[in-house]
């Protein structure tokens, strides 16, 4: 069952702490270079910005009085000056951190690829596909700019704060100290709102990755939907997602705006008593005009890196949420890998054996219980029984996409949970009912069961499994580009391209799970010649429903009561008249 439905807030595993900041810090330091770059660039944009009050000071003290009218040009090309050096440097500055941003995107999210693909069923039994996509997406996108141009702004508008109180304390102390004293009220203020408003940016990213996973299941199930006329009821579930959406963004606004708010209204606190005390208290021969001018600049430059470290301090708290998830998806344990100094699967012949074996999906819940059986290489194994006895299962835990829960599982005599998967499952091929189709050509699906081959053995294992025909029946033949999931093709032209592409792979034990049901009699009777090909010499395992297909086998398991209720060949089970006998009648009468 899905552990998080799409209308189910994710609970985080691990709670944000500092630990999560320093792993992100490694993606920051690959970056080290261009971001000292940048941060230089922006100290000294900054720096010559700063100059601007005192010149305005110099000239109105003491350029204006004197009617210098040189001084007062030449003064006018320096200001201008400084302007076009910051825009410039700010330019390059700005276009170097862009790329910085993408590069930490293109690391976080290769790292997440990376382990999404090695994550094993149980992960994805348990999400909705929505939920894993806007991780891989959104959030990376998301965290990139404060991971990037974030942290070198915080230094800088630090400094810059640091060298504004340098100024501002060189031009006149006493002021200086009105104007420091707004920052009280503006910590407390701050320390008032920081946990509700980190709550509130996770129910953010909680509400936005619910919308998500509805809309990623809409997608997928679109044709139910219509077929059911479901499309309003949808809309209200949509809707209301929609609204908490909303609402949950619309709270974080709520503590976004109060801080800008707030220094807005303590900038012309601190302006206006500049010019109260600077005026009225204190004599013109103290303060000069001049000063007081630059006093009111610095004033507002103060606050203005207070604001800025705010909002930055806003976007932080943000990506914080963003950082949980990413990481906590990095952390899942990747519980179905190579046990440590596990040892390479020789090529096998195909022995299989279930010793003792015990599984659960669900801890407690046991699907299958002790079951043992031998099968001899070479040997084909029909697993048939009612829906949901766990057929699907057996074959699943023969390829090791779980792990056993007790027991063991041999393949020619090596235990499958100390060999390496990659050896286990390139000897293996697998064919689902559902075949999935990638997006590409025909001829890159099946080129998918071994990459490196050949059009002309391309071109063999689609003839061996009657492909060839219905392929070179499109305009492009092999060429022919499908949509993944093949929604181009029939059901069945979908699973016969999914046969040569376990034909091409060559394993020596071949799984069939309901792999010919889609496909009509007289293009099964066809297959059939390739696949008796096919199955030469291999062990294999079909599961079928349709009993006349798996008739021919060695060996027909019936599965049932959590384990194998009948076993024998198709004669043997009819002669002990049990539940296969019963099935095939059943199956037969309704043929007639
Ligand atoms: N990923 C899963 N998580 C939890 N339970 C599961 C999971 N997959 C299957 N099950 C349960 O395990 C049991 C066996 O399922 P399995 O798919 O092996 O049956 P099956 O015999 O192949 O059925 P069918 O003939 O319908 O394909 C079922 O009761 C099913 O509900």
């Amino acid at each position: 069952m899905a552990r998080n439905k799409f209308d189910i807030d994710e609970n985080l595993e691990s709670p944000f702490n500092i630990r999560h900041f320093k792993r992100a810090l490694v993606y920051i330091k690959r970056q080290k270079k261009p971001m000292i770059i940048a941060f230089v660039l922006s100290a000294l944009s900054a720096g010559i910005a700063l100059s601007a009050p005192l010149i305005i000071q110099h000239v109105v003290d003491y350029t204006i009085p004197a009617k210098d009218k040189s001084g007062l040009v030449l003064w006018s090309v320096v200001m201008l000056a400084t302007i076009i050096v910051s825009v410039i440097l700010a330019t390059i500055r700005s276009r170097m951190m862009t790329r910085v941003g993408q590069d930490i995107i293109f690391d976080i999210r290769t790292d997440l690829f990376k382990h999404l693909q090695e994550l094993p069923f149980q992960y994805y039994d348990d999400r909705p596909q929505g939920k894993i996509l806007i991780r891989v997406v959104n959030y990376v996108n998301s965290v990139s700019d404060v991971l990037s141009n974030g942290i070198i702004n915080l230094i800088l508008e630090i400094l810059n704060l640091l060298f504004i109180g340098i100024f501002m304390f060189a031009v006149d102390a006493r002021l200086s100290l009105i104007i420091l004293g707004g920052l009280p009220i503006f910590i407390a203020i701050m320390l008032l709102i920081k946990t509700k408003q980190r709550r509130a940016w996770q129910a953010v990213s909680n509400k936005s990755s619910n919308l998500n996973a509805y809309m990623q299941e809409s997608i997928s199930g679109i044709r139910v939907t219509q077929i059911f006329n479901r499309e309003q009821r949808n809309e209200g579930i949509f809707t209301r997602l929609s609204v908490n959406y909303r609402q949950a963004w619309m709270r974080t606004m709520y503590f976004n705006f109060l801080v800008p708010f707030s220094v807005d209204n303590l900038t012309t606190l601190v302006t206006t008593s500049i010019y109260f005390v600077g005026l009225l208290a204190l004599s013109p021969q103290e303060v000069t005009f001049g000063v007081i001018l630059a006093m009111s600049s610095y004033a507002a430059r103060f606050w203005q890196p207070i604001l800025n470290i705010s909002n930055l301090y806003n976007s932080f708290i943000n990506a914080v949420s963003y950082l949980e998830r990413i990481f906590e998806t990095l952390d899942e344990p990747v519980t179905v890998s190579d046990v440590p100094k596990a040892k390479e699967l020789p090529p096998i012949k195909g022995r299989v054996t279930f010793e003792d074996m015990t599984f659960a999906y669900d801890p407690g819940h046991n699907i299958l219980e002790n079951l043992s059986f031998d099968i001899k290489a070479g040997e084909s194994i029909a697993l048939v029984g009612p829906t949901g006895a766990g057929k699907t299962t057996v074959v699943n835990l023969i390829s090791r996409f779980y792990n056993v829960s007790s027991g063991k599982i041999l393949i020619d005599g090596y235990d499958i949970a100390e060999m390496k998967l990659k050896s286990l499952r390139s000897q293996m091929g697998i064919m689902l009912q559902d075949s999935f189709i990638f997006s590409g050509t025909i001829m890159d699906n099946i080129r998918y069961g071994k990459l490196d081959a050949t059009e002309e053995e391309i071109i063999a294992a689609a003839k061996t499994v009657c492909a060839d025909d219905f392929i070179r029946e499109f305009e492009n033949g092999y060429m022919t580009e499908v949509n993944e999931r093949g929604s181009k093709l029939s059901q069945g032209q979908r699973q016969l391209i999914s046969f040569a592409r376990t034909l091409l792979a060559n394993p020596r034990i071949l799984i069939l799970d309901e792999a010919t049901s889609s496909i009509d009699a007289q293009t099964e009777r066809l297959l059939q010649k390739g696949l008796n090909e096919l199955l030469k010499g291999r062990t294999s395992f079909i599961i079928a429903h349709r009993l006349s297909t798996v008739k021919n086998c060695d060996r027909i398991m019936y599965v049932a009561d959590k384990g194998i209720a009948e076993s024998g060949s198709h004669d043997e089970l009819m002669a002990q008249r049990g539940r296969y006998y019963k099935l095939y009648s059943a199956q037969k009468m309704e043929a007639i």
